[in-house]
């Protein structure tokens, strides 16, 4: 081997273990932390994706974090309804929701985008197990309707999660697995009867009821831009207060995230990112580097004084 390769390699391996040092620090700060990480729908897109959000998953877990993954599954419903025919239309942002319409949200995430996260994160050993939003009163909901235009318009069997009890979650962590839910709620005003709940404002709710040190979602976009679609408006840090100003503005599709990240950080959770799910180890990328990735709301705070007007370009997390 000539010198050159040489040192070559010794480069590689110093840069391999200059990663590994990285996420020291990140692995003391997060040891034992619960985080609640949503993987929506469109974030879904291919196999290699899925497979790397699970070794992610499995990579926390094994690290000594508490993962709890919350999903969704907007994308899949849609194309199961266009497949049996049945009719469906989105008003506000929330998906209108028959009775019919119900029995295929409810298999379609408890029974097909459930299952294959619960069996990628298995390929790592037994850790998952899943469960859905109606199991042990994990989630009670009540319904819901909506404005359009200023007028009211009944959504059907959709509800706003209102009470969360994370008893069943806490016994799973307890037992060292990682517990995957389906966000389906039980209707606090029927128990006969189930609403469909939005994922990403399930994901807040459950992260505020568990204490939760981080919220993650994953999207099809890169983070929250302040001018969207404007590519150089991408935020890099968002106080909540100016969070909160963003939200009269802001698109309908990241409307329910950014409020999701709003009601989590001002329930306690200390942070809420908006990251890139089409980007490969987008989690381990956001959790155990110090540059992070993505958009991060957090709470106001004398840190952040000053900033809330200023869009804060990418680069930096703590
Ligand atoms: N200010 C913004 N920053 C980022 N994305 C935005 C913004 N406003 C609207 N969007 C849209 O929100 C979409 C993400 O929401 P959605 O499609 O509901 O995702 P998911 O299925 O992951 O829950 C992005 O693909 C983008 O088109
Ligand atoms: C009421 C309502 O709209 N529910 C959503 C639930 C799934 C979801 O939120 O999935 P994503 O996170 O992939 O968007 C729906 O039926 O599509």
């Amino acid at each position: 081997m000539s010198s050159a390769t040489t040192g070559t390699s010794q480069q590689a391996a110093a840069d391999k273990a200059a990663t590994l040092v990285e996420a020291l620090p990140w692995l003391e700060r997060f040891r034992g932390a619960i985080v609640v990480l949503k993987y929506g729908g469109n974030a879904m897109v291919r196999q290699d994706l899925k497979e790397a959000f699970a070794q992610d998953i499995a990579f926390l877990r094994y690290a000594g974090l508490r993962p709890v993954v919350v999903h969704g599954g907007g994308p899949q419903i849609g194309s199961m309804l266009t497949r049996l025919g049945i009719h469906s239309e989105f008003r506000g942002g929330l998906r209108v929701t028959t009775p019919e319409a119900m029995d295929v949200v409810r298999m379609v995430l408890v029974g097909q985008v459930g299952r294959e996260l619960v069996g990628l994160l298995n390929r790592h050993g037994p850790i998952a197990v899943g469960l859905s939003g109606e199991d042990a009163h994990l989630f009670g909901a009540r319904r819901r309707g909506t404005l359009v235009d200023g007028t009211p318009v009944d959504l059907g069997l959709v509800g706003d999660v209102e009470r969360v009890d994370p008893s069943a979650i806490h016994d799973l962590l307890d037992a060292g697995r990682v517990p995957v839910v389906s966000t389906i709620a039980r209707d606090l005003d029927d128990d006969t009867a189930v609403l469909n709940v939005n994922a990403d404002t399930a994901a807040a709710a459950l992260a505020a009821a568990l204490d939760a040190r981080k919220l993650v979602m994953l999207t099809d976009v890169e983070g929250i831009y302040a001018n969207w679609p404007d590519r150089d408006s991408l935020l890099s840090k968002l106080p909540v207060a100016q969070a909160r100003g963003m939200l009269a503005t802001i698109d309908a599709g990241m409307a329910p995230k950014l409020e999701a990240c709003i009601r989590a950080v001002d329930s306690g959770v200390g942070q809420a990112h908006v990251i890139d799910g089409r980007v490969a180890h987008a989690v381990l990328l956001e959790v155990f580097t110090d540059s992070g990735i993505g958009t991060m709301v957090l709470p106001d705070g004398p840190a952040e004084s000053g900033s809330d007007t200023q869009p804060d370009v990418q680069g930096g997390h703590s």
